[in-house]
């Protein structure tokens, strides 16, 4: 079953129970409240006039979907809630790590009618599906999408900023691999403007952050301690960590803005 408000789909769960089945909430962990309060507040606030159209957001996931690509791109709440933040600091030059088929993307490049995006994805499948999506929205002129790995293509980019051959980024969406997260933020510090923001997804995993049995053990969990305990010891950032409840389940961003 597929929604076509929101482009939620039990495809995905192939093994799993129906979309929205009782058994499904069972599966997956989601509480039913959470991903009702989503679908309610996003079919109330991203009105007749907000762009992305929920047309254009659900052919996006539908493409992603029918190619093959896993559920991980951001809900549609999130997807606003980083477009918003976009918006609120006037972002021109948007930066992504992890494009997957451009859902975020797409919602990040409507931050303003001007504003541009640079994404980085290493799955070729990916960039392919990102590049349909993204020129099916309009928005092909305005985001480039890289594909390699972001670890070897971010210190390129810092030097083309450092010789002036690329605007610094006013806002930065980090959705990649956990384990290079540090990486990919120190970069992103360098490669902003005072007053940008980052954001860094999935940084809460259902509370595994504090779990004693996973805090040593877990890699994914010890990189991303190291990220929330290096960006607290970093001046050149000022930040917080975000739970979130919804449709993708308990997790949570880290929020930073830059020049503190
Ligand atoms: C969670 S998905 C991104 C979801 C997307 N931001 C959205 O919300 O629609 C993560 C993506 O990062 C890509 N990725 C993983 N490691 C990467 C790396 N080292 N460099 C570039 N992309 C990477 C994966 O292939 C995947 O497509």
């Amino acid at each position: 079953m597929w929604s076509p408000l929101t482009g939620i789909s039990s495809l995905f769960f192939k093994s799993h129970p129906p979309y929205g089945s009782q058994e499904w909430y069972k599966v997956t962990g989601r509480d039913p409240r959470w991903v009702s309060v989503d679908e309610w507040t996003f079919e109330q606030t991203h009105n007749r006039i907000a762009i992305p159209s929920k047309e254009v957001l659900a052919k996006a996931f539908k493409h992603q979907e029918e190619s093959g690509l896993p559920d991980i791109s951001v809900s549609p709440s999130q997807g606003k809630y980083i477009q918003l933040q976009a918006k609120i600091t006037n972002a021109q030059h948007i930066l992504e790590v992890g494009t997957l088929g451009g859902y975020s993307t797409i919602f990040l490049a409507n931050a303003s009618p001007t504003t541009r995006v640079t994404s980085i994805e290493s799955l070729s499948l990916h960039v392919q599906v990102a590049r349909e999506n993204l020129e099916m929205a309009g928005l092909a002129d305005r985001v480039e999408v890289i594909q390699g790995d972001a670890v070897a293509i971010l210190p390129a980019l810092l030097k083309d900023i450092e010789n002036s051959q690329r605007e610094k980024f006013d806002f930065v969406f980090i959705d990649a691999d956990k384990l290079n997260n540090w990486v990919y933020f120190d970069h992103a510090a360098n490669m902003t403007r005072p007053g940008a923001c980052i954001i860094v997804d999935n940084v809460v995993r259902r509370g595994a952050i504090i779990d004693p049995k996973l805090i040593d053990t877990d890699e994914t969990v010890i990189k991303i301690r190291e990220l929330i305990e290096r960006v607290g010891d970093d001046s050149r950032v000022d930040s917080t960590v975000l739970q979130m409840v919804g449709d993708k389940n308990y997790d949570g961003m880290l929020i930073a803005v830059v020049g503190r």
